[in-house]
């Protein structure tokens, strides 16, 4: 059994109704029976993958499926050193099916949207989320329509949206006019908003805590530190761990740390100003297209898990973002998209800053796979040398340096 609560005046919603916010505007989130939940750790043998946690998760039929989540956990000691920690992990999220978190949302999101009897789905993206809608709204046999800022979408992600068969509309605008216009188009024509202020798309992204836990042998990190863009993701990865304390199944929750660009870092500054809310910004830039988001829609929650949980937010440059996907790449065989790689320069940035203790143990998440953003990667990497096809000419480019 589960309900809809508002975080902000505790009016409830029935699980059976489509609303996103609360009539006071507050953000919703799905409220189980926990004394009905009986599970252990002996009830979660097996492979992982979202749907192992089956009983955490709001949806009744039958999923629609393509094999999200169980994704690796990488012991990577060599950045660790690099950075000047003993115990890092990464938790590489572009190994999902369209090579980002937002799977484990939109499986339990569409399969929610058929659930209710939507008949279209639709969000507005930065490019994963569209890439996710648009393959598991082609899996469930309904349309989706998707909007996404004109010039600001990495190629990999709109070349998903637009092969699985989504209507793609390009926005004269950023991700936050986008939004807005989404929600409006929802609320008019009645079609399922499968962004992150959908509280059962949150769900699915908790499992990534559960995996976490699952990986490490039913213990949390002492922190997570992970990207924050519309900010869903660091609600929902701390709602998961939040769960499984209460449940028994873990002692503690972490740290949780975001990341985010410098030209757009609304969470950041609230953080700083000790704000209980964040002031939006018009003009968002960096980089990591993925994050560029002035006007995150989870920022309260997102900034009520940063506070509760001891954790922090600190920006990085996007120099640091660059140099930190290559670094990643490089030592340790991790290719991410570089809003992902934003948590790797916030890690280097927080211990040079001293905010992270040497012994803690730290998760990083890369949320997107390198091949999203191939255009970004040519960019600034070093060109193909380009010689003629013999033996004496290979061996020249070989050795020389
Ligand atoms: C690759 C990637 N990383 C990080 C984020 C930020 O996640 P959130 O919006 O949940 O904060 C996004 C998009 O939202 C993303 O696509
Ligand atoms: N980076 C995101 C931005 C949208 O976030 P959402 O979690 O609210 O859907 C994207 O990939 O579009």
């Amino acid at each position: 059994m589960y309900h809809l609560e508002c975080i902000e005046c505790h009016n409830k919603y029935q699980a059976s109704e489509v609303v996103y916010t609360c009539t006071c505007g507050g953000l919703l989130d799905v409220i189980y029976d926990y004394s009905d939940i009986q599970i252990t750790k002996k009830d979660l043998i097996g492979p992982l993958s979202v749907w192992k946690y089956r009983a955490l998760l709001p949806v009744e039929r039958e999923p629609i499926s393509l094999h999200e989540g169980g994704t690796p956990l990488y012991r990577v000691d060599r950045l660790a050193k690099s950075v000047g920690l003993k115990d890092v992990y990464i938790k590489h999220e572009g190994m999902n099916p369209t090579g980002s978190f937002k799977d484990r949302g939109m499986t339990v999101g569409v399969t929610k949207a058929l659930e209710l009897g939507m008949k279209t789905v639709a969000c507005a993206s930065t490019g994963n989320t569209s890439a996710s809608l648009a393959v598991y709204g082609a899996r469930a046999g309904i349309p989706a329509v998707v909007l996404l800022p004109s010039g600001k979408v990495a190629l990999g992600k709109l070349a998903q949206a637009l092969m699985h068969g989504a209507r793609v509309l390009s926005i004269r605008g950023n991700f936050d006019d986008a939004l807005k216009l989404v929600r409006d188009l929802c609320d008019r024509e009645g079609f399922y908003l499968l962004n992150s202020v959908n509280p059962y798309r949150l769900e699915g992204q908790k499992t990534i805590a559960f995996e976490i836990a699952d990986q490490l042998g039913w213990q949390a990190p002492d922190r997570l530190v992970l990207p924050v863009g519309n900010a869903g993701n660091i609600t929902a990865i701390y709602k998961g761990f939040r769960e499984l304390k209460r449940l028994g199944i873990i002692d503690s929750v972490p740290k949780m740390t975001g990341i985010q660009a410098e030209g757009a870092c609304p969470v950041v500054r609230a953080i700083r100003n000790n704000a209980a809310m964040i002031t939006p910004e018009g003009k968002p830039e960096t980089v990591a297209t993925a994050i560029r988001i002035g006007n995150p829609v989870n920022a309260r929650k997102a900034l009520i898990a940063i506070i509760e949980s001891g954790g922090t937010a600190e920006t990085v440059s996007d120099e640091e973002i660059i140099r930190a996907q290559h670094e990643l790449a490089s030592l340790e065989g991790i290719g991410v998209e570089p809003a992902s790689a934003s948590s790797i320069g916030g890690l280097r940035k927080l211990v040079d800053m001293g905010a992270i203790e040497k012994d803690e143990s730290v998760v990083c998440v890369t949320t997107g796979h390198l091949l999203k953003d191939s255009e970004h990667v040519l960019a600034v990497c070093p060109k193909p040398i380009e010689i003629d096809a013999t033996i004496e000419a290979v061996r020249r480019a070989v050795f020389s340096c």
